[in-house]
Formats: C-alpha cells, sequence, structure tokens
C-alpha cells in the first residue's frame, strides 16, 4: 500500500498563520509546537492551569500564558499537547466548552479518539499532527534547520479544509522539511503504541540491561559494558539512520557484520516475535489502553515502583560517571533548544 508524502512545497503556510493556535500543555512536545509555531509567524498562546510548572518556562521565552479554558476560548485552533491520560478531563473542562462552529481541534497522538476517550461534536474539525520523534528534538531540528517527519489525519472535516489545515500546521514546525505522510488516528495510534513499546523504548532500554547484565554478571567492567552495549548502540543507530542497515553492515567489521547474520536471530527468535505480535493484539483490542488509563486513576503505583526499579539499575550509575567526563555527550534537554 502507497502513502502520500507531502513537504514544504506542497503546504500552505498562510493557512495557520491566519488562525488563532491555543497550545494546551507546554512539555516536551508542547514548548516545541509552541515555540516553532511563533517562529513561523503564528498567532499562538498557551493553555496551562493556574500552579502549573511549565508556566514559568512558557513566559520566560515571551509566550502569553492562559488558563486551558481561556485560551480555548480565545483560539479558533486547539491543539492538545498536554498527557494522554489528562487530555480526557481537560476536553470535558476546558475545551468542549468553548468550541464553536468552524473551529479545530487537533492531537500530537491519537489515543484519545482511537479509544474513544474524547467524542468532539460535529461541528469542528478533528485532526492531527504527529511528530515521529521526541519533542526537544522536534524543536532542536526546527532551530537547525531540519525538520522530524510528522503524520497528519483527519477524523472529522466538516470545513473541507481540515488536511490543508493539518499539513500546514506540520510545516510549521519543520516536518515538511522531512517528509509528512497521511494516515489515520488508528494507524497513527497503533503503530506509536507499538513501536515504543516493542522497538523504541521498551525493546531497545530491555536490549541494552540485559547485554549490559549479561556482561557484568559474566565478570567484565561495567565501564566495558556500559560503553559496548550503550554508547556505542548511538553510534551504530547513526549509520542505520544515515544509510539503513546495509551502510551500518557496510561500515563494521565483517567479523561483526558475520556475528550480526548469525548470532542476531538467536537473540530475537521467533518467541520474541511472538511477544511482539501478542503486544499488537493488545494495542488493536484496547487491552492496553485500559490498562494505562486504569493504572493512571489509580494514581499510577505499578508505573512509579517500575519507574524505580529502571533508575536503580547498575547501568544508571555507570553511565552517570562516563557521560559526567564527555562534556559534549551530556547536553541537558532545554526547552528553548
Ligand atoms: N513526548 C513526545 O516526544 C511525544 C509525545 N506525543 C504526544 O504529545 C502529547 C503530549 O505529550 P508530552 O509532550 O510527552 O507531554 P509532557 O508530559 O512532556 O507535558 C505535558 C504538559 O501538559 C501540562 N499539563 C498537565 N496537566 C495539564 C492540564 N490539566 N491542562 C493543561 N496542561 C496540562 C504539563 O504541565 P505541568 O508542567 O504542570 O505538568 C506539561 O506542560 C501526548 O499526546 C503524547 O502522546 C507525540 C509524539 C512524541
Ligand atoms: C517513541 C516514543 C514516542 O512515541 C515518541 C517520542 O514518538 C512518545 O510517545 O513519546
Ligand atoms: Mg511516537
Ligand atoms: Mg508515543
Amino acid at each position: 500500500m502507497s502513502v502520500e508524502i507531502f513537504y514544504d512545497d506542497d503546504a500552505d503556510l498562510s493557512i495557520i498563520q491566519g488562525r488563532k493556535v491555543a497550545v494546551i500543555g507546554y512539555g516536551s512536545q508542547g514548548h516545541a509546537h509552541a515555540l516553532s509555531l511563533r517562529d513561523s509567524g503564528v498567532d499562538v498562546r498557551i493553555g496551562l492551569p493556574e500552579g502549573s510548572k511549565s508556566r514559568a518556562k512558557a513566559e520566560e521565552e515571551g509566550l502569553r500564558v492562559l488558563t486551558p479554558a481561556e485560551a480555548a476560548g480565545e483560539a479558533d485552533l486547539i491543539m492538545i499537547l498536554a498527557p494522554d491520560t489528562k487530555q480526557r478531563s481537560i476536553y470535558s473542562e476546558d475545551i468542549e466548552p468553548n468550541l464553536s462552529d468552524g473551529d479545530a481541534l487537533f492531537f500530537g497522538h491519537g489515543f484519545n479518539i482511537r479509544y474513544e476517550l474524547i467524542k468532539p461534536p460535529a461541528n469542528v474539525d478533528v485532526a492531527m499532527v504527529a511528530p515521529k520523534g521526541p519533542g526537544h528534538l522536534v524543536r532542536r531540528q526546527f532551530v537547525d534547520g531540519k525538520g522530524v517527519p510528522c503524520l497528519i489525519a483527519v477524523e472529522q472535516d466538516p470545513s473541507g479544509n481540515a488536511q490543508a489545515l493539518a499539513l500546514s500546521y506540520a510545516a510549521a514546525i519543520g516536518g515538511a522539511r522531512a517528509g509528512v505522510i497521511k494516515t489515520t488516528f488508528t494507524e497513527e495510534t497503533e503503530t506509536d503504541l507499538f513501536g515504543e513499546q516493542s522497538v523504541l523504548c521498551g525493546g531497545a532500554s530491555a536490549l541494552v540491561q540485559t547485554g549490559f547484565e549479561v556482561l557484568t554478571e559474566a565478570g567484565y567492567a561495567p565501564e566495558i559494558a556500559y560503553f559496548e552495549v550503550l554508547h556505542e548502540l548511538k553510534l551504530i543507530v547513526d549509520l542505520m539512520y544515515e544509510g539503513g542497515i546495509a551502510r551500518m553492515r557496510y561500515s563494521v567489521s565483517d567479523t561483526a557484520e558475520y556475528g550480526d547474520l548469525t548470532r542476531g536471530p538467536r537473540v530475537i527468535t521467533p518467541e520474541v516475535k511472538e511477544n511482539m505480535r501478542a503486544i499488537l493484539r493488545e494495542i488493536q483490542d484496547g487491552t492496553f489502553a485500559r490498562e494505562w488509563v486504569a493504572e493512571d486513576e489509580a494514581g499510577r503505583p505499578n508505573f512509579r515502583k517500575l519507574q524505580e526499579a529502571g533508575e536503580r539499575h547498575p547501568i544508571e550509575e555507570t553511565g552517570a560517571k562516563l557521560r559526567g567526563l564527555m562534556s559534549w555527550v551530556d547536553r541537558p534537554i532545554t526547552e528553548t533548544a
């Protein structure tokens, strides 16, 4: 199945420049969208509750900060970039009462629409602009004249203009420099959850931690294990990013390539593929979404326990020490890029 990919020449920036945009939330994605929209000549205000710790960061950048309800009332395009689990209540309390004919409701991820936690009225456009990358890098790439690819989707289109509006928004945050692919809320949500759980975050973290454990439990120095399975992973992935797996295999030694081809399938066995399929089924049938919403409503006890265990993993102590000696690696995450 072929996809439609759009670039800057396909987008009309004046469409988003003609709207009053409210960005609800100023975290990883919120700050990136808000600052890049502003730098692209868009009229932006930020919606954050009184007392939010993000308020000071947005104000330091000279952005106008209102409450979510005030921002939604003023704007004719509302982009929700608060945590997925908070969006349902923000929508019902602050946004829904402020929606009018012709408004557009935008999302950075399809979770709340796909799992029907938010059901917008028929008179507003509902669309998505989902960058395929962490927000701090979305902003960093924009500032560097580059861009992170984005997915766009349209769920409701009473204006008949929702796709052009989403593409214009994606261009304003740098996405159309890299490529904007048209998809659906369902496809974005399911592939995004699968990617972060199985490969990008869950799979990669578990692979690195397990490799570190195997080496250190066998008596090798933690510093050597860290460089081998974590630090060098970025250098290897950089080659894949630039030229695919083939370029990485071209650059590593024949010995490494033979080990890759013969041992890789012994690590990622058919059982691992079955596990990935089971994870995908839990995403598709709503099991994961129900579990995550219930965990959040219960105050996230299991989430916190697992976070603490991750922070206590010995690789973190070794890594902190080594990164502290490489000033170019230990780059702080900021909200200004
Ligand atoms: N992180 C990423 O890179 C990516 C995220 N997304 C999607 O973007 C959305 C935002 O995620 P992310 O950027 O990670 O979120 P973060 O957790 O980084 O930031 C959330 C922001 O929302 C604010 N917030 C919390 N409660 C409210 C509220 N009641 N009203 C308004 N604002 C509130 C927080 O403020 P405070 O400081 O007070 O907590 C914070 O500024 C999600 O849909 C996510 O799936 C999509 C692609 C990548
Ligand atoms: C990979 C995690 C992500 O989906 C992202 C940065 O794209 C997220 O939800 O943060
Ligand atoms: Mg993602
Ligand atoms: Mg995600």
